[in-house]
């Protein structure tokens, strides 16, 4: 598993075969390869598809484990608008947004910190946004193992804003309830919390 904290290493063979693809993409599309801001662009691209697909190497449950502990508090902890960059899976183009997520301990909390990092590592793979609430909120139900986990992601999709259908200004939101979270108090208390009507 790579390390999730910092993605400087990369593997030079893969990075060599992609850097031959993008290559090929570029003359397809009748780029001149000489031409002095395109000669690096193949490789430029080559690991930026690797940091942007990072997450498909690391274990996101590790990132969890590693930074529980025991604590008696057993209210509900929100951690909201963390900022999301993904890949959508039919296009190889970004969606973006916030990722809101709460849950209600049972015995143990998390470092605070680590509810991005989860969110980063799922993010960083190629994605369809439900499949990726989804990946956040199994993540930390199974391994921190709440009385109830809660995950909402607004996001806007670059291949439904500048290509396809070319909405500007449509925003998907998608949204998983574990746990206490199902109650419709706990989860109108959450969507107060975080200034979203979905309840
Ligand atoms: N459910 C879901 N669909 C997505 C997501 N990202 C992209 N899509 C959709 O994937 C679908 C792919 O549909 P296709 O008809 O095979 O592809 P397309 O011809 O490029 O479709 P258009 O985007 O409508 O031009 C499109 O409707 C996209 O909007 C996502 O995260 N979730
Ligand atoms: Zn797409």
């Amino acid at each position: 598993m790579g390390s999730y904290k910092s993605y400087e290493e990369y593997d030079q063979p893969i990075t060599d075969e992609l850097k031959q693809n993008y290559t090929k993409i570029l003359e397809g599309i009748g780029e001149d390869m000489e031409r002095d801001g395109i000669v690096k662009t193949p490789e430029r691209a080559a690991k930026a598809i690797q940091f942007l697909t990072s997450g498909h190497c690391m274990d996101p449950a590790e990132i969890l484990q590693e930074a529980m502990f025991e604590e008696e508090y057993h209210d509900m902890i929100v951690v909201k608008n963390i900022e999301l960059y993904s890949l959508c899976e039919h296009h190889i183009l970004p969606f973006f947004g916030k990722a809101h997520v709460a849950y209600i301990p049972d015995g143990r909390i998390v470092g605070l910190s680590k509810i991005p990092r989860v969110v980063d590592v799922f993010a960083r793979r190629l994605q369809v946004q439900e499949r990726l609430t989804h990946n956040i909120l199994e993540c930390i139900n199974e391994t921190l193992r709440p009385k109830g986990v809660a995950v909402v992601i607004e996001a806007a999709h670059m291949c439904m804003m500048m290509r396809g259908v070319q909405k500007q200004n449509s925003v998907t939101t998608t949204s998983g309830f574990r746990g206490q979270f199902e109650k419709i108090e706990t989860r109108t208390e959450f969507m107060r919390l975080i200034g979203t009507d979905l309840a």
